[in-house]
């Protein structure tokens, strides 16, 4: 796992999207062949999704042979509500790049048959080869999608009872009204999010700064569904100054340690590219 820190939300946001941007360059998707990524919702990716919509207007990344799967959706929420994240998706992102809506997918919380809509959803993410990478947002009690606490570390797509933790938070979106917020959600797994290639979350904020410990610092454990990253193989943890209140100072200074490290080799991989020694898929492959 990495741990990359940047000073606020919008450098988290300008570091995220300037990854996924990489990647999927360097994936040079087709028609035949898309890049398959997995979409968050909530406040923390919005400067991602600025930061990828300047990127694509800038004429650096096109959508156009990306498929998306977003992580969750509020059950019995009319999809055309200000905060079905339908709704969310399209206002703050897909309206505003160029990827064809038909390559979007989104859970159907409004489905007569709920459980078919989850299974559907799984073997249409396996139809594709599944994710590449899985772009993540955590809830304050370290749930990731909406993978509450006591999630099974292998489920799968489903519907999940919010716990009351989330409710409160996300009725800031329902203006404070908590009785307003869905019960219920439909939400990819952990499992489903480990599946994927390359996982990356992004935290931002002091009053995630616990999840964050609890994700990293300790065991992993279903009470803090994120700490399941630790049995990924490629996954990177984006934060601001301000969700690192509760790590170790020894857990900052590390992973800025090995950040610097690999910005080290990288350079001197880029020197070993230009002088035709290495291909590009060699530079930057490590975790
Ligand atoms: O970024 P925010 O606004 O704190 O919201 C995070 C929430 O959004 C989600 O990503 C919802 O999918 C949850 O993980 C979490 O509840």
């Amino acid at each position: 796992m990495r741990l990359i820190v940047r000073e606020d939300p919008s450098t988290v946001g300008d570091y995220i999207a300037n990854y996924i941007c990489r990647r999927i360059n360097d994936f040079e998707p087709t028609a035949e062949k898309p890049f398959v990524l997995g979409l968050p919702t909530g406040s923390s990716p919005i400067p991602t999704y600025k930061a990828l919509i300047k990127l694509v207007k800038d004429g650096k990344l096109t959508l156009k042979h990306v498929v998306t799967f977003n992580m969750d959706e509020y059950v019995g929420l009319p999809q055309d509500h200000s905060e079905s994240y339908h709704t969310f998706m399209f206002r703050e992102f897909f309206s505003h790049v160029d990827i064809p809506p038909s390559q979007v997918n989104i859970l159907n919380g409004n489905a007569k048959d709920l459980i078919g809509e989850c299974n559907a959803y799984e073997e249409k993410i396996k139809s594709y080869g599944g994710i590449e990478l899985f772009l993540g947002g955590i809830g304050e009690d370290g749930h990731i999608a909406f993978n509450e606490p006591g999630s099974s570390l292998a489920s799968r797509t489903r519907i999940k009872t919010l716990a009351y933790d989330t409710i409160l938070a996300n009725a800031r979106f329902f203006n404070n009204d908590i009785s307003a917020v869905p019960r219920m959600a439909l939400t990819v797994g952990v499992a489903t999010v480990l599946d994927s290639r390359e996982v990356v979350v992004v935290v931002t904020g002091q009053r995630k700064a616990l999840a964050l410990s609890k994700a990293i610092e300790e065991g992993v454990n279903h009470l803090w569904t994120l700490s399941a990253l630790q049995l990924h193989p490629w996954a990177l943890i984006v934060v601001d100054e301000d969700a690192t209140a509760e790590l170790h100072v020894k857990t900052v200074k590390y992973f800025k340690s090995i950040e610097r490290v690999q910005d080290e080799v990288e350079a001197s991989q880029r020197e070993l590219k230009a002088k035709g020694k290495i291909s590009e898929s060699q530079v930057g492959s490590m975790e």
